[in-house]
């Protein structure tokens, strides 16, 4: 029937609509945010919900309260969540429990609550589960709430290699509380400022002086004050932010800069993406040198790397590359790894970044503070120079 020639073709658009909401205090019985985000029109679905290990610990009897006091049969799965954990076998321990919760294929989605490993692992088995079923993020880290709040993409490490096995899965509904940040150990809080610290750098000059000026102090009060902190008083001159408070402000700038810059361009056919400056050289490192580093730290040295190559090549000025390396040092955040002065290394890291960018450097480095260009020509000698600006970062006894 057919000719040598026949051709058929196939063309369909994937139309995708999500949202980033904000809601305080998720679990207090009266909120009926959690809920309202999925379909219970048959209220005796087993909705199932997965935990890491520290939430299940921190929040784990709230939530069951909250569940019981809504008459929701539940399946609560408490699974461990470290960047070293995150691999495609807990991926299967989320499908496996998506089994016993005998998940629908859009009714009742799972809700994942939270930091970006146990996100991004629930993200890729919701994507996997007969070939993907919707799901519900709710982060509880502030790397989380910033940037995977807004993330289309699901990821686990696979052989040494970040994120190398993952998927486009954007979620139903991200619900964002910053409450949680409440229990978050400083330095975690310091690692999601890396994030915050990047967007900033590439597209926020605003953003980056609110950091300078109230970043330290938003870490010290977990992002919790509903007041002001006391940057006007500190410093003299009148306040900064024009929201409500600065955490606010900081929080919010930085989801806008994530849905600007990811709504254009969602599944990513465009490889030149400026939000992927802090991301060029860290990737690999990043896993070389776990446990040691986390995601946030390690885009932090690459992007202070990344402003002495701009440096170099005469886009920044000397006085913004101090601005830089004194922002990221108030924010508790590392401006040095042997590592990141390692040619080889570095060498490598890049070259298996050319490979994700397919076959080009498309190098995100800044052109000023808030704006960012890319490079396609970067050579050995000026990854041997910008190593050697970095060495002389390195405390006294490292050098
Ligand atoms: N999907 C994406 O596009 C995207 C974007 C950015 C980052 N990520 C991924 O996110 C991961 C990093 O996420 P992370 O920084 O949230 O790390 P994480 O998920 O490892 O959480 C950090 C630690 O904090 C604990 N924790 C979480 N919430 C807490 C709370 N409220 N109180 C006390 N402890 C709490 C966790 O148990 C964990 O021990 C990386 O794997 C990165 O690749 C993904
Ligand atoms: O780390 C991540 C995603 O894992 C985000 O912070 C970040 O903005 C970007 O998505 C990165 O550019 C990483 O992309 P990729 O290397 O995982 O493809
Ligand atoms: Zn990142």
């Amino acid at each position: 029937m057919t000719s040598p020639s026949a051709k058929w073709e196939v063309r369909a658009e994937l139309g995708v609509h999500y949202e980033i909401v904000e809601s305080v205090d998720l679990l207090s019985v009266d909120n009926v945010a959690l809920l309202g985000s999925v379909d219970r029109s048959d209220p005796s679905d087993t909705q199932l919900v997965l935990v890491d290990t520290t939430i299940d610990r921190l929040y784990g009897d709230r939530l069951r309260a909250y569940l019981e006091y809504h008459r929701v049969p539940y399946h609560l799965v408490s699974l461990p969540s470290a960047e070293e954990q995150k691999t495609i076998d807990l991926v299967l321990s989320v499908a496996s429990a998506m089994n016993e919760a005998k998940a629908f294929r859009v009714r009742n989605p799972p809700i994942a609550i939270g930091g970006g490993v146990m996100l991004d692992i629930v993200g890729l088995a919701a994507s996997l589960y007969r070939r993907g079923i919707p799901y519900i993020r709710v982060p509880t880290t502030l790397l989380g709430l910033v940037d995977v709040s807004v993330a289309a993409k699901t990821g686990v490490n696979f052989e040494g290699f970040r994120n190398r096995l993952g998927s486009y899965s954007p979620p139903l509904r991200t619900l964002i509380d910053r409450s949680f940040l409440a229990t978050l150990p400083t330095r975690q809080l310091r690692n999601g400022m890396g994030e915050i610290f990047k967007m900033a750098l590439i597209k926020d000059a605003r953003l980056f002086g609110l950091l300078e000026r109230y970043g330290a102090e938003l870490i010290e009060g977990k992002f919790q004050d509903a007041a002001p902190p006391g940057g006007t008083a500190a410093s003299g001159g009148p306040p900064l932010w024009t929201g409500a408070n600065p955490a606010d402000e900081v929080i919010g700038r930085a989801i806008q800069g994530m849905v600007e810059e990811l709504q254009p361009n969602l599944w990513e056919k465009q490889l030149e993406r400026s939000v992927d400056y802090g991301h060029s050289f860290s990737p690999l490192l990043e896993m070389r040198a776990l446990p040691d580093l986390y995601h946030g730290e390690a885009v932090t040295l690459d992007c202070v790397f990344s402003a002495f190559l701009a440096a170099h090549r005469g886009l920044l000025r000397s006085d913004e590359v101090h601005r830089v390396v004194a922002c990221a040092r108030s924010l508790g955040l590392p401006v040095w790894h042997p590592l990141f002065c390692d040619a080889d290394a570095l060498g490598e890291a890049l070259a298996d970044t050319v490979r994700h960018r397919n076959g080009d450097q498309n190098l995100p480095v800044m052109a000023g503070i808030g704006s960012a260009r890319f490079l396609n020509d970067v050579t050995p000698a000026e990854l041997d120079a910008a190593a050697a600006a970095m060495a002389e970062l390195a405390p006294v006894g490292a050098r």
